[in-house]
């Protein structure tokens, strides 16, 4: 591929080779052993606010050859389970195929079938290029996404703008909503484990928030999710998820029992 994209989740080990972190020992994604998770009863609610964005403020949404990957202004702040206060950058989806599900992360050796990250840089830091070379630099918040029954109206406002996108590269523009209902109404149930980014360069630098309660997208959501994006190969893209990496000794903390 080119620039950026010369890796790819076909040759994984090459990673480590090209990007040092990515052979560290404090990787993500990560398997949640939920018996093994610690409960830590101080682990706040997540608190989310400016997250409902009006109609009039545009977003940008691109196909970067790896995910789609929805960009957020940074009005977007987080706080309640983290000590310091975050503010937005992105946010972007993990997906697999219709012969197999992609969520990066997994729970009791389960992976669903897709999964949404919202990335945060901490505020204390200028720029996310800044943040996310700190240890405390950047926070995501992970759901995970399966197929119910009903179409979800969140989800619907990002779907039904990747036939815009469909070649690696392009971008358009989506008018804003709440952006918090791509995330579960409950979010004082989760896990929460320091980790990395999932993708080269791997920085060991992310406190990772992984949501208990799944989304909910129709059939149809969901198939128009892993059979129209393309990848630099100009094939269908799919599978975009890094295999769950060892714990090396971290301790994963639940906010509940
Ligand atoms: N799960 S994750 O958060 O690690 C993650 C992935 F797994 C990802 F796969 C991605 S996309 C791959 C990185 C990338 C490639 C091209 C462009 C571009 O052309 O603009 C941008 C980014 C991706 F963008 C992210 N998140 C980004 C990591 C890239 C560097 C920091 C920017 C915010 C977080
Ligand atoms: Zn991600």
């Amino acid at each position: 591929g080119k620039g950026h994209s010369h890796w790819s989740y076909e040759d994984l080990k090459h990673w480590s080779t090209d990007y040092l972190d990515c052979g560290g020992t404090k990787q993500s994604p990560i398997n949640v052993d939920t018996a093994q998770a610690i409960f830590s009863p101080d682990l706040r609610p997540i608190q989310l606010s400016g997250y409902s964005l009006p109609a009039n403020q545009l977003l940008k949404l691109k196909n970067n050859g790896h995910t789609v990957v929805l960009e957020l202004p940074d009005s977007l702040a987080l706080a309640g389970g983290y000590a310091q206060q975050y503010r937005a950058a992105q946010l972007h989806l993990h997906w697999g195929s219709p012969a197999g599900p992609g969520s990066e992360h997994t729970v009791n050796g389960r992976r669903f079938a897709a999964e949404i990250h919202v990335v945060h840089y901490n505020t204390k830091y200028d720029s996310l290029t800044e943040a996310m070379v700190r240890p405390d630099g950047l926070a995501v918040l992970g759901a995970f996404l399966e197929v119910g029954h009903g179409e979800n109206q969140y989800y619907h406002e990002i779907l039904k703008h990747l036939h815009e996108i469909e070649e690696v590269g392009q971008e358009t523009l989506v008018p804003g909503f709440n952006i918090a209902g791509l995330l579960p109404a409950n979010l004082k149930l989760y896990f929460h484990y320091n980790g990395s980014l999932t993708t080269p360069p791997c920085y060991q630098t992310v406190k990772w928030t992984i949501f208990n309660q799944t989304m909910l997208l129709s059939h149809h959501q969901m198939s128009l999710l892993v059979s129209t994006l393309k990848s630099p190969e100009d094939e269908l893209l799919q599978n975009n998820y890094r295999p769950v990496q060892s714990l090396h000794g971290r301790q994963v903390l639940a906010s509940f029992q």
